[in-house]
């Protein structure tokens, strides 16, 4: 899991305050621009409560981790909020959902007596928290007959109801790293509680001026701190300040502009210099972003059809995973709907020369989730351990003869087949030969995995996969952007201004959603009163 391979960088003053927030059985929503470690400080929480919940011996009950996209919940190594409520993708009735969500044991248990009462305005709140189909912590009502309801707002009425239903044992962290992502971690409940689920620590994390939820047909999209369990729930966000990315202090603070969608003339003449052409050292070339994944698809084909030469194509093997409490294998169409959310498809296609990223973390801090590489070459694993040329497999850390002896277990499974070699930007060159890609439920099981090599094409991505992504060489074409925050995700990817190039700049283009501007200074005022 990409968290345990993630090196320990040191917390700054402010992300060590929020940790000790959470320490103490705070509820706490930490916030901050593009950049500022909120994943880096998530992933660290996780860790930590997953340590000290094991240590106590709760075991995998009393801590899951979910989170509001699969891709994202992949990232976290938990499961999506709607597998964790039980209610699959919410399209059905809602008495229908109502039944799943509950399916729960103990909350159903605890619960029983109070099911003739809880109507549809009950589990409007409910499902409008649950549902949160991007991972930016905002979410949506779930049926159409719930959008007729009074209020795009839940009444403080609907609340009171509502905290009666939340009794359970939830932390409920929400981020959005490669992300992408928003999780919840079950810990402890307070049975009693009449507050919002049922009392427990909520951890939430995310930035509301990043990418929207993606708009289901008509459905109305609500933010997270639109729910009026919200204030219950939250006291107020923290702001993280400090912006690890971009070194560069003038560009930061540009970014944030755009952020804010505060353009000066000054911002918007220096973004629009960016125009120029960027000589980028080294052979990799800069990764186009597009605004939707048709363009960045089309875009990496058309790339891969220009290199003429052989093209080998590897196809995943896909493994059914077996649920244990329903004595049951899951469904083809589980199945397939979990792999659909892993970042690696079930056919690549790759030449010579074309360029990818990695999607696992190999060696920490060296050959990690989003590092670019150049394809040089198939060979086979036993010709690669000839020629000294390491695997892309984390390598037991015990002693030299059980690395050894891993390697060689490995290169036995590999047996003759050629397999991609790839040259990363730092120089490190590695055999991709297939990992392990498991969609896990927000305990931890697995519910289907993929076999498959850990590399995608990327002359292109979508914005949306770029999303939590650090990434050296970036051109952007802002043309086609039309989504809040689009501009400014795809922007705060990059790393310098002398490595971003940045076409059709306007002031048009960067746009922020007003309704997350008027509360972050309601939430910022309340901050210094
Ligand atoms: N305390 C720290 N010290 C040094 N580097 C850090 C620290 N925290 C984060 N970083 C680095 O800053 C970069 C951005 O961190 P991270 O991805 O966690 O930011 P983020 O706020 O989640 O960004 P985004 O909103 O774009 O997803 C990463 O390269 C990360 O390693």
């Amino acid at each position: 899991m990409p968290n345990s391979q993630e090196p320990d960088v040191e917390l700054s003053n402010e992300q060590l305050d929020v940790l000790e927030m959470v320490q103490d059985g705070e509820s706490v929503f930490f916030t901050g621009s593009a950049g500022t470690g909120k994943s880096v400080l998530l992933r660290k929480i996780i860790r930590i409560c997953r340590r000290r919940y094991a240590q106590q011996g709760y075991g995998d009950v009393s801590l899951a981790v979910t989170a509001s996209t699969g891709l994202a919940a992949v990232n976290i190594g938990g499961g999506t909020l709607h597998s964790w409520a039980g209610i699959g993708l919410g399209k059905e009735p809602l008495g229908v959902l109502m039944q799943n969500f509950v399916g729960f044991a103990e909350w159903k248990r605890r619960k029983e007596e109070a099911w003739e009462n809880l109507d549809k305005r009950e589990m409007y709140l409910k499902a409008g928290i649950v549902f949160d189909p991007e991972d930016r912590g905002e979410v949506i009502k779930p049926a159409p007959d719930v959008q007729s309801t009074e209020s795009p707002m839940v009444s403080s009425e609907e609340s009171d109801e509502a905290q009666d239903l939340k009794e359970g044992e939830t932390i409920h962290v929400q981020d959005s790293t490669e992300v992408q992502k928003g999780e919840t971690i079950r810990i402890q409940g307070h049975p009693g509680s009449n507050k919002p689920f049922g009392g427990i620590q909520l951890v939430l994390s995310g930035d509301f001026l990043q990418l929207p939820p993606v708009n289901v047909g008509a459905q109305r999209v609500l933010f997270a701190f639109q729910a009026s369990t919200w204030s219950q729930c939250i006291d107020r966000p923290v702001f993280l300040t400090k912006v690890f990315r971009q070194k560069d202090e003038e560009f930061a603070a540009m970014l944030n502009n755009i952020r804010l969608g505060r353009l000066d003339p000054e911002t918007t003449q220096r973004m629009q210099a960016l125009s120029r052409p960027v000589r980028y050292h080294g052979e990799l070339e800069p990764c186009d972003l597009f605004p939707t994944r048709e363009e960045a698809k089309r875009c990496n084909d058309n790339r891969l059809r220009e290199i003429q030469v052989e093209q080998l194509s590897f196809f995943a093997k896909d493994i059914i995973g077996y649920n244990l409490r329903e004595k049951r294998w899951y469904t083809l169409y589980e199945v397939s709907q979990s792999l659909d959310s892993l970042p690696v498809p079930d056919k690549i296609d790759l030449k010579v020369g074309a360029q990818v990223m990695l999607v696992k973390n190999i060696v920490p801090g060296v050959l990690v989730n989003g590092s670019m590489g150049k394809v040089i070459g198939f060979i086979s694993g036993p010709e690669a351990h000839e020629q000294g040329i390491g695997l892309t497999i984390n390598e037991p850390k015990e002693d030299e003869y059980h690395r050894q002896a891993y390697i060689r277990k490995v290169l036995q499974s590999l047996g003759k087949g050629q397999w991609p070699l790839v040259r990363f930007d730092n120089w490190c060159t590695k055999l991709c030969v297939p990992r392990y890609f498991d969609v896990s439920d927000h305990e931890g099981k697995v519910r289907a995995t993929r076999h498959q090599i850990p590399i995608i094409l990327a002359w292109a991505l979508s914005i949306h996969k770029s999303q939590g992504q650090t990434l050296q060489r970036v051109r952007v074409n802002l043309e086609r952007v039309f989504a809040n925050g689009q501009a400014y995700v795809a922007l705060s990817r990059a790393t310098s201004m002398d490595t971003l190039q940045v076409t059709n700049f306007h002031p048009s283009k960067v746009m922020a959603s007003q309704y997350v501007l008027d509360w972050m200074r309601q939430q910022q005022l309340k901050s210094t009163t």
